[in-house]
């Protein structure tokens, strides 16, 4: 294995040190670092951040391998400073089995780009109808401790409980896609002025709102542990507070999208902005970046959503909905955030490795530390080319935009996975 020395880097903000990477871990952290053998970065001007973790990925595979492949999204994750990713479910065939996650999570070993954990679904072929084998998954070499059947809402109140009982014997989380769907037949964008305006029909914020709800009061009725996918709403905010106020077992995530692009962007007509959930109003945004600074909100997770051309480029009406993340999250983060790298460090990283249990990730450099981090290098400002992205798909909503930051070097047990901006393999 080579060792690494990377050169005068700021640790999460901090004044400028030495990291020595020997053997997979952090060797020794300190200023004027000497080792002969090593390849030396220099880390001038950059911030080394522990590697990100993504709660919320969609990889494709297995099924849609035109649009992602555990190796392709695994490439566009470590080029966008991640670590580790939480694959989801809604996969074809579904991730319902031991015999599914074991095959998304041994794609993730061959690749090698970042730790692929995968999501085990909830339910039966996302149908909504009877529980998966939420244990086998569990006991799989996998190793599965997050459920969830995003893409679809677990709707049945009994279900939602029933699985929320099943998963506390392990400690186990359901990430739930908080959509009422009887308030959402039909629905295109986000329901208010802009699609009266434009005789769309609307997704109402209470159609998000009335799930948390409910669901908090069933995370705490059972003692279990919930998670909330993608919090739109300003109205969502507000029931995780108290929920949390109270001690309920809830934790949330916020999209950098929603942090960022409001439901305007749907006056253009181009499908790139059709996500569940709809891009909302300033006022969300604002409550959600309220919410993300003070902890109402614990992580930012990209709900990265691969789709091909004729999935996207079509129609409003008939495309479908989500958009890529995991290549420009960061520099959202920092467009939103500003440079403040402990947050920053706690909402991408830390945190989100501690909700879904992934030792060795989500812990700041220092000696005897698993070598999982990220160089940023927040000066630099890029312009996003869809069509240089890693991810198969292109449908990025930051096309042609200028963001703050670049990723230069990502760091997985001590190899490098991207190198100068450039993926490494
Ligand atoms: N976010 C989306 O709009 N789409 C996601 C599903 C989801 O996250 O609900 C997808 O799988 O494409
Ligand atoms: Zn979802
Ligand atoms: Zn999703």
């Amino acid at each position: 294995m080579t060792a690494y020395l990377i050169t005068s880097v700021s640790v999460v903000g901090a004044a400028p040190t030495d990291l020595l990477i020997r053997d997979g871990v952090i060797a020794e952290v300190g200023p004027g670092l000497t080792a002969p053998d090593a390849t030396v970065v220099d880390g001038t001007g950059l911030v080394a951040l522990p590697g990100l973790v993504d709660l919320h990925t969609h990889l494709r595979e297995p099924g849609r391998e035109d649009a992602e492949t555990v190796e392709s999204g695994s490439r566009a994750a470590a080029l966008g400073g991640y670590t580790a990713v939480c694959a989801m479910a809604n996969t074809s065939p579904v991730a319902d089995t031991a015999g599914v996650v074991e095959q998304v999570w041994r794609l993730g070993r061959e690749a090698a780009l970042v730790d692929v954990q995968p999501i085990g679904a909830v339910t039966v072929g996302l149908a909504g109808e009877r529980l998966a084998e939420l244990g086998a998954m569990a006991d799989s070499a996998a190793r599965v401790r997050i459920f969830s059947d995003d893409g679809h809402c677990v709707a049945d109140p009994k279900l939602m409980r029933r699985a929320l009982e099943y998963v506390k014997a392990f400690d186990g989380i359901i990430a739930q896609h908080a959509e009422e769907p009887r308030l959402t037949e039909g629905a295109q964008m986000h329901e208010g002025e802009v699609s009266t305006r434009l005789g769309l029909i609307g997704w109402p914020a209470v159609a998000e709102e009335a799930i948390i709800a409910r669901d908090v009061l069933l995370a705490e009725h059972v003692g279990s542990r919930l998670h909330v996918c993608h919090v739109s709403t300003a109205g969502s905010v507000e029931v995780l507070r108290q929920a949390k106020a109270r001690g309920v077992r809830v934790t949330a995530e916020v999209t950098p999208h929603h942090l960022l692009l409001t439901d305007e962007r749907a006056e253009t007509y181009d499908p790139v902005y059709k996500v569940n959930p709809p891009l909302r109003t300033a006022a969300d945004i604002a409550a959600l970046r309220a919410a993300l600074a003070d902890g109402v909100i614990d992580v930012i997770a990209t709900d990265h959503a691969p789709h091909a051309v004729e999935d996207k480029e079509c129609e409003w009406a008939y495309a479908r909905p989500g958009m890529l993340g995991l290549e420009t999250a960061l520099s959202i983060a920092l467009d939103v955030l500003g440079p403040e790298w402990d947050l920053i460090a706690e909402r991408m990283s830390r945190t989100p490795a501690r909700i879904a249990g992934l030792t060795g990730h989500g812990v700041d450099p220092a000696p005897g530390v698993p070598a999982n981090l990220t160089l940023i290098d927040p000066a630099a400002h890029r312009t996003i080319e869809p069509a240089e992205l890693a991810s198969r798909s292109r449908n990025t909503p930051y096309a042609r935009m200028t963001l703050p930051g670049r990723i230069v070097a990502t760091f997985l047990r001590g190899e490098p996975t991207v190198l100068d901006g450039k993926a490494v393999k």
